[in-house]
């Protein structure tokens, strides 16, 4: 199997670009950020160009997070901010090279409305055919009154826009602690699925540990056919270097 380093989560103590380095100096096949913005996007590409890693996703700006935001493409009134966020995604993501972009919904709050996720989903699949496009189901423990709360919400969207570059980003984390059933899920929404995430549960560590028996996921994910790098996206104690054993066993 391949993993790509979620650097929201590991070194994210370090700029972008040593944090791209680091991943590569561990033996990783890919890299994947959260919010690379404060990095010009050049800068990053020719990062990835020194260490030959691919960038595999990124996520739109989530607003005014010190306010409360968590994303804002399914939010009723803030559609010019939306786009504005999907085109500077977009527009990282082409310099960059990378894959995919995770449009972020936000909170329901009563706001939320599928309608408006549908259009700006479909805002963002035309604007860039040749990228990915990911939803993300997230956890309300994490992400409290995320509008983007299920699968099952995540599947209907994705038939509801009917745009090829529309995908589900799996994340098997947030899976396991709203709905459980992960391989039963992975198996079923495979032809969906654009991208795959890995953490313990609950504590969100290595995956090593916890609810879910990652030696058996990986498998199943590995038998399913899956050959892209799986998404390492862990919250590692402070210092704490990934444990590339773990990833080694599993290759
Ligand atoms: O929280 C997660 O699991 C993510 O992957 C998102 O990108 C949101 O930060
Ligand atoms: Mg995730």
């Amino acid at each position: 199997m391949k993993f790509s380093a979620n650097l929201g989560f590991l070194w994210a103590d370090r700029p972008l670009p040593d944090a791209i380095r680091a991943a590569k100096a561990v033996g990783f096949d890919a890299v994947e950020c959260h919010w690379p913005y404060d990095v010009p996007a050049e800068e990053t590409r020719s990062v990835l160009d020194e260490t030959g890693l691919a960038m595999l996703g990124l996520n739109t700006r989530r607003g005014d997070v010190e306010a409360g935001d968590n994303g804002l493409s399914a939010l009723c009134h803030r559609r010019e901010e939306a786009r504005a966020a999907i085109d500077e995604a977009l527009a990282y993501a082409r310099v960059t090279g990378s894959s995919a972009v995770h449009v972020m919904a936000g909170k329901s709050r009563g706001t939320a409305s599928k309608s408006t996720f549908v259009d700006n989903l479909a805002y963002a699949c035309e604007q860039a055919k040749e990228i990915t496009i990911l939803i993300e189901p997230l956890n309300p423990h994490n992400a409290p009154d995320y509008y983007l709360n299920s699968t099952g919400l995540a599947a209907e969207i994705i038939a509801e826009v009917n745009a090829p570059n529309l995908k589900m980003m799996f994340d098997c984390y947030h899976v396991q602690i709203i709905e459980g059933d992960v391989t039963r899920r992975l198996e079923t929404l495979l032809p969906i699925i654009g991208h795959i995430q890995i953490a313990s549960v609950p504590d969100r560590g290595v995956p090593d540990h916890g609810e879910l028996d990652y030696s058996y996921v990986l498998k199943r994910i590995h038998e399913l056919g899956w050959d892209r790098p799986i998404g390492v996206e862990y919250l590692p104690d402070e210092g704490e270097q990934p444990d590339m054993l773990w990833i080694a066993r599993h290759r």
